[in-house]
């Protein structure tokens, strides 16, 4: 403050925030800003700004006002109060060395004098022979600092030194009298602090700077009546100060362009007022009534600098932009991932549809369930490798091309072609009017009107072609059977003539010797050339028999009671003892008998002559031993997953001669899969379906009914005694014709089938059950049931007992059918390939035409 003050015009200070400027007696102005200060708490504020240099900010404080208002005497002050710059100095080594830090730190001191940069630091030249001190320029580094070029930058150790640098450009600022300050600051002093740390990465920069500006004081060239070099300084300053006034109001419109080139104290201090700088203005005014003008310029410069807010906030127009960018942004984003979704659900779809296309076939009971019905002329004649009739396949026009299954794909992948309409199908199957067989050829019933050979192969997937010319899928069932280990061959019965070229394992000429089942004659040669086949299929061709000629047949005597747990099915393939069997008193006789007829003198009967003095033993010697295997009772055996029991075969046929008027229960007849009909020419016909659990029940029901057939079915309840639809069937007329040869040519003589005949009571003719009647308990809840035939039905279940074995010739049925038994069990121990050992064998069929 100068000692001309006056009148003055009170400036009153209402709070620490508040100036209230009294502009009339009844009129007055309220100023807000961040601090009003006590003239002794003014460094209080310039502290934490010190703090931020040292964190690596650049800093500018600035005191701005009016000349004469004591700007110089607040930044410099005087030695027994030291100002602002001697204090921030002070106070940036005290911080420096309380740092963890080493800072290097340089003082550098200059003015702007009438435009012109001017370094304190120099000593300027008093006589014109001097030499002039380099000339100060401004220049921008690359990552946009200001660097002042000749500048002199001293590195100063301590604040002593930084101290006598500034008190040394002090000496050299220009000074002058005015009207108005008889020490008039006629430039702008600037001391710029640069401080260095290179090993401080949490700092904002490695080399920062403070700028401490002690501006030249606005002025109105009319008060100060400044003329010549003056009023070109006044004029300097002035200008200057309005430069710094456009930029703070550039940056306080936050305007693209900051006219920072205005002036030389602009540039000097753009980096150091923008971006993320911390600035400090000290507004200086004076409370003299005269200076009111200038007084109410310089709040208003304040308030407009302190509405300035620097760093990377937004607009609010530029917020709004975001805004909206970011709506739209999200929408996008929400289409995306319903797209994705929409297409990864395709995705999902379309692997469960490739996953059921190729899914292997579990087993060929699968193959069998989704294979065409008989309405397909060839379905039956294919074998599918998938179950797919559970699964939907798109039609094939709505595939792409590239997807169309091909004839490998199909072979692979189990998928069945369309038929000739184009539409999908879900493959079944009913009763097959063809028969399948491994390894082995059979005559098929001429039911459909194909005419060609085919051989299918079980792993191939052709189920369901619609195949039209045969010669046409020749090629693909030739392929697929050089993928198998099996081949299954099938034929026509007027085309038996060509089975002898395609068919394998069997001898040649075997099946053309076989008797037609249309003859009913009971061809026994067939026998002799199955022997050979068995021979001939000695060869461990078959993976899991190869071992089977080793086995022996232990057969437990009747009256031997064989205690111990349960065999398994291991145990009784490894001629483990069968399961326990109680003979009863009843049957004592016939045991004897038995034992006699065969000359045994132990506990058990074997017949190892039979199957261990051979690899393989032959039909005709089971044939010959049909009364041993009489006497096999709950025998097991298993040839892959299939059980075959030959449960209380034994109990029906040794019945105490002494007991006749017992009536033993009647067998079980066959597991739930039995059925019987009849068929309007009164063929009493059997049809075993597909064993359940893989177990197939054989007892005496099946010898008292004339016929039997045993053909494969997809299901327990599918075209049971439907008319026509069985593979094979046989009158009982044949079936007794044929017992009666058969019986002849292996050897049974009279005597001993008299014998044996002695042990049963014949049924009485005029008792026997009508075939109707002849229906089996295990038929009752398989068949139709009708509340008429229930009734009859009911006595079934006390039906007495009918003599299997054929009292007489005429009653051979029994007989053959129980070879038939025979002949499967034998096939079983063997493991002839029986498909599943299901009676839907075709081996068994063949013998039995
Ligand atoms: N707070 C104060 N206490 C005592 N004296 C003061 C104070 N403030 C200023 N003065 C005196 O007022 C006179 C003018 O002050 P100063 O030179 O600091 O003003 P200025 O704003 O720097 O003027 P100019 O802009 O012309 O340089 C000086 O003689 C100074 O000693």
């Amino acid at each position: 403050m100068g000692e001309n003050f006056g009148r003055l015009r009170p400036v009153i200070a209402k709070d620490s925030s508040n100036v209230l400027l009294k502009l009339a007696d009844n009129k007055s102005k309220n100023y807000s800003f961040d601090k009003v200060f006590h003239p002794d708490e003014v460094f209080s504020e310039v502290e934490p700004v010190i703090k931020s240099v040292l964190d690596g900010y650049n800093a500018c404080i600035f005191a701005y006002g009016q000349t004469g208002t004591g700007k110089s005497f607040t930044m410099e002050g005087t030695p027994d109060s030291p100002g602002i710059v001697p204090r921030a100095i002070e106070a940036i080594f005290k911080q420096a060395m309380e740092s963890n830090h080493a800072f290097r730190i340089s003082f550098s001191m200059l003015e702007i004098y009438l435009g012109s940069l001017k370094d304190l630091l120099v000593t300027q030249p008093t006589k014109a022979t001097d030499p002039l001190p380099p000339c100060l320029s401004i220049h921008t580094e690359p990552k946009g600092g200001i660097e002042i070029d000749n500048l002199v930058t001293i590195q100063v150790n301590d604040f002593n030194q930084a101290l006598r640098l500034y008190r040394l450009g002090c000496r050299f600022r220009s000074t002058a009298s005015t009207n108005s300050n008889r020490t008039s600051s006629r430039s702008h002093c600037m001391i710029r602090i640069s401080i260095t740390c290179f090993d401080a990465p949490e700092r904002r920069r490695e080399k920062n700077k403070i700028w401490l500006v002690d501006l030249g004081g606005s002025e109105r060239v009319l008060k100060t009546k400044a003329r010549g070099r003056r009023l070109d300084e006044g004029k300097a300053i002035n200008l200057s100060l309005s430069a710094l006034g456009d930029v703070i109001y550039a940056l306080q419109r936050r305007k693209r362009h900051v006219p920072y080139r205005n002036s030389k104290l602009t540039q000097v201090l753009k980096d150091s007022l923008g971006e993320d700088s911390k600035t400090l203005m000290l507004v200086h005014v004076s409370p003299k009534e005269d200076d009111l003008c200038e007084t109410i310029c310089s709040l208003n410069f304040a308030t407009r600098v302190k509405s300035v807010h620097l760093g990377h906030e937004d607009s609010n127009e530029a917020r709004d932009q975001k805004e909206v960018s970011m709506k739209n942004l999200q929408q996008k984003m929400k289409k995306i991932e319903e797209e994705r979704l929409r297409v990864r659900g395709e995705i999902e779809n379309l692997s469960e549809k490739l996953e059921a296309l190729t899914r292997p076939a579990h087993s060929f009971q699968e193959q069998l369930e989704v294979s065409h019905s008989s309405e397909e002329p060839l379905s039956n004649l294919k074998c599918k490798k998938n179950k797919v009739d559970d699964v939907k396949v798109a039609p094939m026009s709505q595939l792409p091309r590239f997807m169309s299954a091909t004839l490998c794909s199909r072979r692979k992948s189990g998928i069945h072609l369309h038929n000739s309409e184009g539409k999908d199908r879900a493959i079944r199957r009913k009763r097959p009017s063809s028969h399948r067989a491994e390894s082995v050829t059979f005559p098929v019933k001429n039911k459909s009107e194909y005419n060609s050979e085919h051989s299918i192969s079980r792993s191939s997937c052709l189920v369901g072609l619609n195949v039209k010319n045969s010669a046409d899928y020749e090629t693909e069932y030739s392929q697929e059977t050089l993928d198998c280990d099996v081949k299954i061959e099938t034929f026509l019965e007027q085309d038996r003539s060509q089975r002898t070229s395609i068919r394998q394992g069997a001898p040649p000429g075997y099946l053309e010797k076989c008797g037609s089942r249309k003859t009913g004659k009971f061809n026994t040669k067939k026998f002799s050339k199955v022997d050979d086949w068995l021979l001939h299929k000695n060869e461990p061709t078959i993976a899991g028999f190869t071992h089977r000629s080793k086995r022996v047949l232990t057969i437990p005597i009747p009256g031997k009671k064989h205690r111990g747990r349960e065999p398994s099915t291991a145990e009784r393939l490894c001629n483990g003892p069968v399961p326990a069997y109680e003979f009863t008193a009843e049957n004592t006789a016939s045991l004897n008998k038995m034992k006699k007829q065969f000359d045994v003198k132990g506990d058990e009967l074997s017949i190892p002559e039979v199957i261990t003095e051979r690899p393989l033993p032959m039909l005709k010697d089971l044939f010959e031993m049909d009364s041993r295997l009489d006497f096999i009772s709950s025998s097991h055996t298993t040839v892959g997953q299939t059980v075959i029991q030959m449960q209380d075969f034994r109990d029906r046929l040794l019945i105490d001669d002494n007991n006749t008027s017992s009536t033993p229960s009647l067998p079980d007849i066959c597991c739930g899969t039995l059925n019987q009909y009849r068929d309007d020419d009164e063929l009493y016909t059997m049809s075993i379906m597909q064993p359940v659990k893989g177990e197939l029940y054989c007892s005496e029901s099946m010898l008292r009914n004339g016929g039997c057939t045993f053909s494969p079915s997809e299901s327990d309840n599918s075209t049971v005694g439907s008319k026509g639809d069985s593979g094979v069937s046989v009158s009982i007329s044949d079936l007794d014709s044929l017992c009666e040869q058969a019986s002849t040519e292996i050897g049974v003589n009279d005597n001993e089938e008299e014998e044996l005949d002695a042990s049963f009571e014949p049924f009485p003719m005029e008792t026997r059950p009508s075939p109707l009647t002849l229906r089996s308990q295990r038929a009752l809840f398989m068949n139709e049931v009708n509340q008429k035939d229930l009734n009859m039905h009911q006595k079934d279940l006390n039906m007495p007992y009918i003599l299997s074995q054929g009292s007489t010739h005429s009653e051979g049925t029994c007989y053959v059918l129980k070879k038939k038994i025979q002949i499967l069990f034998a096939s079983a121990l063997l493991g002839l390939g029986l498909y599943d050992l299901g009676f839907d064998n075709d081996f068994f069929h063949g013998l039995m035409l």
